[in-house]
């Protein structure tokens, strides 16, 4: 089919959004981590070791007909947050919503880091970034989209995430119930291999002047270059423009020992605007109350984690979920865009 649309399901504090994959003859559906900021498919499997599995369906190659082993090949992977994984690489089918690759690379993991290991309900990672991008060694692979893109009605992409609640992937079409106002495109850069683009700076909660006339918050020119990565939490932007938000949230403070901004859990959060060439981009405050910081005191929890963070140590701000929890986004690489649409 020329498109198809997949449920995205969040996890415990929206932490990640997993959907499902049909993999193999006869199909395996495995709940995979799709992921926009990375570009290898990799899946726990008959190979991982049995110590390293915690309890992840798996993708059983010798069941699968269909799968062929990719001689000589290997994988390996390090992710923003430290996590890694590797292994071996088989040609199999891959189905998602009904639109089926049929010699999809698939990277099945012989050794998984802790954070994989420990989280169940994850089976592996769907890379949805740029080819150049893939890890597979001596030859590249191609992602499931690249590989399914000539059988699509339109060279795109949507998500449609939300929060504590499922959310969609659709390829190959826009659905325009999806969204409210009109969707504003912001060029792509993806010479990193990740849907990179230009923010121009924020503004913070319609902060009236107290007066009753509601005045527009001022905007600050802090630009910054960005990639849309479906596959981190939370949103992590330049330090000055964190600083600024919390700033304006009385007992919020940046904890050392807590890793990130914290905050009293009652707090009123102001909204944060993210201005992307003319288009503003609004994260309802209350998206920015991520989780309560001591989980297993979650009912009496005075201290929560900002969802919103600092992205110094990496060369570009990470847009993750909170960002996409509020806006409908397109990825478009017919024309080498992003659209962002309110919803
Ligand atoms: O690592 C990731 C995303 N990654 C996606 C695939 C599964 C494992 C997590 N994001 C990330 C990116 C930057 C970070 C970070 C996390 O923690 C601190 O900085």
């Amino acid at each position: 089919s020329r498109a198809c649309s997949v449920s995205a399901v969040p996890q415990l504090f929206d932490v990640e959004y997993l959907a499902p994959v049909q993999i193999g003859t006869p199909p395996q559906t495995l709940m995979l981590n799709f992921d926009t900021g990375s570009s290898d498919l990799w899946v726990f499997s008959s190979e991982t070791p049995l110590r390293q599995r915690g309890g992840q369906d798996l993708y059983q190659i010798e069941d699968s007909s269909t799968a062929h082993r990719l001689g000589n090949s290997t994988w390996s992977i390090t992710y923003g947050d430290g996590s890694r994984s590797s292994g071996n690489v088989y040609l199999d089918s891959v189905t998602v919503g009904g639109v089926n690759v049929f010699n999809q690379a698939i990277e099945s993991a012989t050794k998984v880091s802790s954070s994989f290991t420990n989280d169940a309900a994850s089976s592996g990672v769907f890379g949805l970034g740029f080819d150049s991008i893939n890890t597979v060694s001596p030859v590249k692979q191609k992602t499931f989209f690249s590989n399914a893109l000539e059988s699509l009605e339109m060279g795109l992409f949507t998500a449609n995430l939300n929060k504590a609640e499922p959310g969609n992937y659709n390829f190959g079409f826009i659905d325009p119930t999806e969204f409210t106002g009109p969707i504003s495109f912001v060029d792509v850069n993806a010479t990193r291999g990740f849907w990179e683009f230009e923010a121009t700076g924020f503004s913070i909660g319609g902060g009236g002047n107290g007066t009753g006339n509601s005045t527009s918050p001022m905007f600050v020119p802090v630009g910054h270059s960005a990639i849309a990565d479906t596959g981190t939490s939370l949103l992590l932007i330049p330090a000055p423009i964190v600083q600024a938000y919390f700033w304006q949230v009385p007992g919020a403070q940046s904890s050392a020992r807590v890793g990130g901004w914290v905050f009293p859990c009652n707090a009123t959060l102001p909204d944060l605007i993210m201005h992307i060439g003319t288009y503003k981009a609004v994260i309802p405050g209350e998206l920015i109350n991520y989780a309560p910081v001591d989980t297993d005191s979650f009912d009496t929890a005075t201290v929560c984690y900002g969802g919103v963070q600092s992205s110094s140590g990496f060369p570009f701000a990470i847009y993750g979920d909170v960002f996409f929890k509020a806006q409908f986004t397109v990825f478009d690489v017919d024309e080498m865009r992003l659209g962002f649409a309110p919803k």
